[in-house]
Order: C-alpha cells, then sequence, then structure tokens
C-alpha cells in the first residue's frame, strides 16, 4: 500500500489526476475504499485458508472476534500507511521502511514484547503504550486470540465472544480500544500532513484549516499592486502587462461595486475608480487566463543561491486563442506551466483562469483544465482507451458521451489500433500522443500542453498539429515548444521567453515583420554581370546592402518598409534575359531567425548587466 500511494506521488499521477479535476476526498476515498476491500479479501482468503488447514487460532475462536479484530487492524493499518507516505516521496525508500516495518515487528513481537504480556507485573500502562505501535498491538491481539483458543482446546472453557470481551475488561479490549482511538487520530492526522505537505516539504502554511489563523493560506506571497516595471524598450510586452493591470483592474471593480460588497467598497479610492470606469470602456472581453506578475523563486540549497526561474510575468490569453512559449533550456517555461496548473505555488503574484484565481480556486481550475506535461505521465499497466475512459470520468463524460469522445481522441492522435494496448508497451511517441488526447478529453477550456510534439515522427507531428488546430477552436491553449515550425504552424500569438522573462510577444508574423525588417534577395548570374545585377537591385530599393557575394551568386538584403513583393518579381523577372539570370529567390525572416535574434539580445543584456556589475563591485 505504501508503494502503491508514494508511486503516484513520485510519478506525479496523483498532481496528474487532481489537474484533471479529481479533488483531494475523492481520492482518498476512493484509495481508502480500494484498500479496505483489498484488505477484506485478504483477511476472508487469510482465515478461510488457516480454518481449512486446521488453525486453531482460527477454528476455535469466534468468528464475529476474529472479524472485528482484523476488520479495525486493516483500518488501523490503511490509515497508519497513508500516513507515512505522507512523509515519502521516492518509492524505493518507502518499499524498503515499509518491510523494515512489518519483518522489524514481525520478530519484535515475540521476542521483546511478549515477555511484557507474559509478565503479570509489568504496569499495563506502559504495556499499552507500547501497542501505539500499530505492529505491536497487532502482535498482542493475536496473542490473545492464540490463548483464547488454547484455554477452549485444554480446559475446554466455553469460546470468548464479544460481549466477554466488553464486560470482563479482557487485554483483548484495551487492544480494540488501541486500535480503534489511533484510527482515528491517525486518520485525521495522514489528512491533515496530507494538505500541507508536498513531495517532503511543507509547502502550504500549516494552519490553513483553523478558522483563527491570520497565516498566508497558501504559502505564497501576493504581490497586489501597480508597481511592476514597464520596460519601455519592448513596447509590447508593456502594452501586455498594462493590459493584465487594466483587466484585473476591471476584475475589482466588478467586485467591489457588486451589491453584496460592501467592506471593501470603503478603500476603494476616487483614482482608482477613475482608472477602472475609463478602462471599463476598454474592450478586453473574453480573457481564458490573465497572469498579473507572477514569479518563482527556488530557494537556494547546498550554498548555492536562490533561482530566480520567473522574473515577472504578466500575459493575457484570449478564449480560442493558441498562445506559444518560447524559449531556450532553462527559460523557465516549465516553471510557468507548474504554476498555472497547481503543481507549485507562485513566489509572488498570481493568475486568473476563466476569473478564477489559481492562488485561491485552483480546485475550481482543475475541473476545467486540461494538461499534456513535459513528461508523460500515464499508467504502464493501463491501456491507452482505459486512460481516456478514466480521464474521462473524472471530466463528468459518462455512457455513450465517454465512449465517443474516447474513440474521437484515439482517432485525433491516431491510437485507434493501439486503443487496447497496455500504455507501458508504447512508444515514446505513442505516449506522447496518448497525453495529447488525455489532455483533450472532456472538452476543458484551458489546455497547457508543455513541449507536446517531442519525440514524434513528423507524420505523426502532422497529425497532432491538426488535432490541436481542431481543439483550439473551442478553447485557449498555452502551448510550449523548441519546434519554431510548430509554433508557426500552431499559434496565434508568441512569447519569447528569455530568463525567465518575456522578451517579446506578437503574432508570428508581427514578430518577423518587427524583427525581420528586411527581405533577402539572391541572383545567380555570370560574374561579369554582377555590377549589372548591383544596379537592378538599387532600383528595387536604393537601401538594398549586399551581403554576400561568390562567383555570381549575390545575396542582398532589402528593408522591408515601402517595398511590394510584386514589384520586385515583376523588375528581376523583365531583366532575367537581359542579365542572364540563371536562377534567383526572395525569402522572408524566419521565426528562428526572430528566436535566435531575441535570444541572443537578451543573452548580451543579461551579460552586459552582469559585467556592469562586476565592473562597480570591482569600483567599490
Ligand atoms: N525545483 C527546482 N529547484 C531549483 N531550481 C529549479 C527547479 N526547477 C527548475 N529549476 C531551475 O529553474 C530554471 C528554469 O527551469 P524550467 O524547467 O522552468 O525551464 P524550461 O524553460 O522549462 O527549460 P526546458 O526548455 O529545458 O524544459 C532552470 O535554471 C532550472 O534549473
Amino acid at each position: 500500500m505504501l508503494s502503491y500511494i508514494v508511486y503516484e506521488k513520485q510519478k506525479n499521477m496523483r498532481m496528474m489526476m487532481k489537474m484533471h479535476g479529481l479533488g483531494d476526498r475523492p481520492y482518498w476515498i476512493i484509495t481508502y475504499a480500494y484498500f479496505v476491500i483489498l484488505s477484506i479479501c485478504y483477511i476472508l482468503t487469510f482465515t478461510t485458508f488457516g480454518s481449512l488447514i486446521g488453525l486453531k487460532i482460527f477454528t476455535l475462536n469466534e468468528i464475529s472476534v476474529q472479524l472485528v479484530f482484523f476488520f479495525v487492524y486493516i483500518n488501523l493499518q490503511i490509515v497508519f500507511t497513508i500516513f507515512l507516505s505522507v512523509l515519502f516521496s521516492d518509492v524505493k525508500t518507502a518499499t524498503v521502511i515499509g518491510y523494515i516495518y512489518v519483518i522489524g515487528s514481525g520478530i519484535l513481537g515475540p521476542s521483546f514484547l511478549e515477555p511484557y504480556i507474559e509478565d503479570e507485573y509489568y504496569p499495563r500502562v506502559l504495556l499499552e503504550a507500547m501497542e501505539i505501535f500499530p505492529g505491536f498491538s497487532l502482535y498482542h491481539g493475536l496473542y490473545e486470540l492464540s490463548r483464547y483458543s488454547l484455554q477452549v482446546e485444554q480446559f475446554g472453557t466455553p469460546r470468548v465472544c464479544l460481549k466477554d470481551i466488553i464486560t470482563e475488561g479482557l487485554a483483548m479490549r484495551s487492544v480494540l480500544i488501541i486500535m480503534i482511538i489511533e484510527w482515528v487520530v491517525l486518520g485525521f492526522l495522514a489528512y491533515y500532513l496530507d494538505q500541507i505537505i508536498t513531495n517532503g516539504k511543507v509547502g502550504r502554511h500549516p494552519l490553513r484549516f483553523f478558522p483563527w489563523s491570520q497565516g498566508n493560506q497558501n504559502g505564497y506571497k501576493k504581490n497586489r499592486g501597480y508597481d511592476v516595471l514597464i520596460n519601455m524598450e519592448k513596447p509590447d510586452v508593456a502594452q501586455e502587462v498594462k493590459k493584465c493591470q487594466n483587466l484585473i483592474a476591471l476584475a475589482i471593480f466588478r467586485i467591489i461595486f457588486s451589491p453584496t460588497c460592501t467592506k471593501e467598497r470603503l478603500d476603494f479610492t476616487f483614482w482608482q475608480r477613475e482608472i477602472v470606469q475609463k478602462m471599463m470602456q476598454e474592450q478586453y472581453k473574453n480573457q481564458a487566463v490573465i497572469c498579473d506578475d507572477m514569479k518563482k523563486v527556488y530557494p537556494g540549497s547546498d550554498g548555492n543561491p536562490d533561482k530566480h526561474a520567473v522574473r515577472g510575468l504578466s500575459l493575457t490569453i484570449a478564449q480560442k486563442e493558441c498562445f506559444g512559449l518560447l524559449g531556450p533550456n532553462g527559460a523557465g517555461k516549465t516553471s510557468f506551466i507548474k504554476m498555472m496548473t497547481g503543481l507549485t505555488y507562485p513566489t509572488s503574484g498570481t493568475a486568473f483562469i476563466q476569473g478564477l484565481d489559481i492562488c485561491k480556486d485552483m480546485k475550481k481550475v482543475h475541473t476545467f483544465m486540461g494538461i499534456c506535461p513535459q513528461h508523460d505521465l500515464t499508467w504502464d499497466i493501463l491501456t491507452g482507451k482505459e486512460h481516456l475512459l478514466f480521464y474521462g470520468r473524472l471530466k463528468n463524460l459518462k455512457g455513450d458521451v465517454l465512449k465517443k469522445a474516447v474513440v474521437d481522441s484515439l482517432q485525433a492522435v491516431n491510437l485507434l489500433e493501439k486503443a487496447d494496448v497496455q500504455v507501458g508497451e508504447y512508444s515514446g511517441g505513442m505516449k506522447r500522443r496518448i497525453s495529447v488526447a488525455i489532455s483533450l478529453i472532456g472538452n476543458p477550456k484551458i489546455v497547457y500542453m508543455d513541449e507536446p510534439s517531442t519525440g514524434l515522427d513528423p507524420a505523426s507531428r502532422k497529425r497532432l498539429w491538426s488535432a490541436v488546430q481542431s481543439a483550439k477552436k473551442d478553447r485557449a491553449i498555452l502551448l510550449t515548444t523548441h519546434s519554431m515550425e510548430e509554433a508557426d504552424a500552431l499559434c496565434d500569438r508568441i512569447g519569447i521567453f528569455v530568463d525567465g522573462y518575456l522578451q517579446c510577444i506578437g503574432s508570428p508574423s508581427e514578430l518577423k515583420a518587427r524583427y525581420g525588417g528586411y527581405l533577402v534577395l539572391t541572383v545567380t548570374t555570370p560574374s561579369e554581370q554582377e555590377e549589372e545585377v548591383e544596379r537592378l537591385v538599387q532600383q528595387i530599393s536604393s537601401k538594398a546592402i549586399k551581403v554576400y557575394h561568390i562567383s555570381g551568386t549575390q545575396k542582398f538584403q532589402l528593408p522591408k518598409q515601402g517595398l511590394k513583393i510584386g514589384d520586385i518579381f515583376r523588375q528581376v523577372q523583365s531583366a532575367r534575359t537581359r542579365l542572364n539570370i540563371q536562377a534567383w529567390g526572395l525569402s522572408d525572416i524566419t521565426l528562428e531567425d526572430v528566436f535566435i535574434k531575441v535570444a541572443n539580445e537578451a543573452n548580451s543584456l543579461t551579460l552586459h548587466s552582469l559585467e556592469n556589475n562586476n565592473n562597480s563591485y570591482n569600483d567599490y
């Protein structure tokens, strides 16, 4: 049981289920019920088999006594396991500790505890204190059962029944009482710790359940207000920041001026009202996601400084928009998606998804969210179809609708033929495709895809793209990718993210226009015609620059301003015979060029500022 729970935690399966709408309470109820049923089956087999081979502990004891004792114990064992599981994040460690516990308590029972049980003068209170350890209470209970059966066999006394245990104050009574109390206490404790501890660390405020607690409920710092530094050198990013601020102010306005709100209205200053009213006129509607200056800092360890993975991200994503977040390795894209999906908390700032604050209403957000994580989170023993059935049910799909959704999803990612194959037998690309299908099932309103096409062959990638294309018709999609071709094909808007900052934002064509600004004209002629070609190009654009020439092949950069592609075609074609042009071509800047340019600029800026810092330290 311990390995099972820790496995789901370590592999982030639990988080994956949570992100698809399975709340903590249903998760634990289902898990608990599963373990109880499993344990009951085990105990029934155990006692039946024991009786069949004539073990007196089973044949000479009342069935009701055995059943009550074993039932209480299995429940205690389950809550104890859940309690222990909170402390582990690695399945191997959990399994080893689990075995040490089982074998250790089996050895310690007869060698350590038994002498105290048999010693009538040993204080019972101390013995009962030792039985707080569940392995010892089990041992003592079994010891009592065997004693009762021995009495029946040797002295012919009547069998001990439940009533005798309760009224006569037999040792079994204290064992049962200890186990029942522990069952309840550990149950609450396990649930409480599970809520505040994430991967072995305290993730939420320890007092979050107590109404009198003034502690920050989610363990993050809020950075409300309008103190975001707007970098005027990046007007697109600055505009996005402003848009977020305005939208948030609008949301505040709506709350404050709602008829039910009285307290906050008093704190609402006049100037804020002015801004909000002005902004009300602006048409920022239908935003699926509004991120407000989100930051993520990982605390430094082993003497290393803190890692600023996301340094302040303000972003809006409209309904039915596919937004592509591009960036070099380590830029902070995954950290951002982790915050958006509730895998980790923002260090400061927050985001609103369909108007719900991710720091306050993440549970509700999970019910209409889909995610395709960077690393596939699937159960090896379940088939592709079973995965989709499971996640479809989490999204409240039922009956024929569910069946149809599963078939459609499998078809969309070309896995219909492999529907009944266990995912453990899937290739890397197939696992990726089933992850995409999982993220889209149940019509989530917002879908996050972290490098969805990694490891896919070109045909599968194209099919995946068309699945994403049709999916975005009725939902917002946030996609991270290293493939510029993919970003160009799928994304309505793109943001390039470097070193935790958004460096630029816009549609692929806007970015190309903004960072390209020129066309590349390549002309190949016999070498003696080179000068003539140069003259022709100067006629087309007086600002053309020759960037390259070798044995008759010349390359020119033509500033786009004032140029018409049709004119270039016409002029080159009409001079084709006269100048003996053997080949010529005109190309635009690619998204890849934009990416490299933006990333290089950002990196050189960082280096520059680091150098400046170093210089100022030296000066100092
Ligand atoms: N749990 C963590 N603790 C400390 N640092 C972390 C943690 N997770 C990520 N980082 C660091 O934060 C930075 C951003 O990481 P992140 O995984 O978000 O980048 P990314 O843009 O998704 O990279 P890639 O494209 O390679 O997936 C990296 O320098 C990484 O080393």
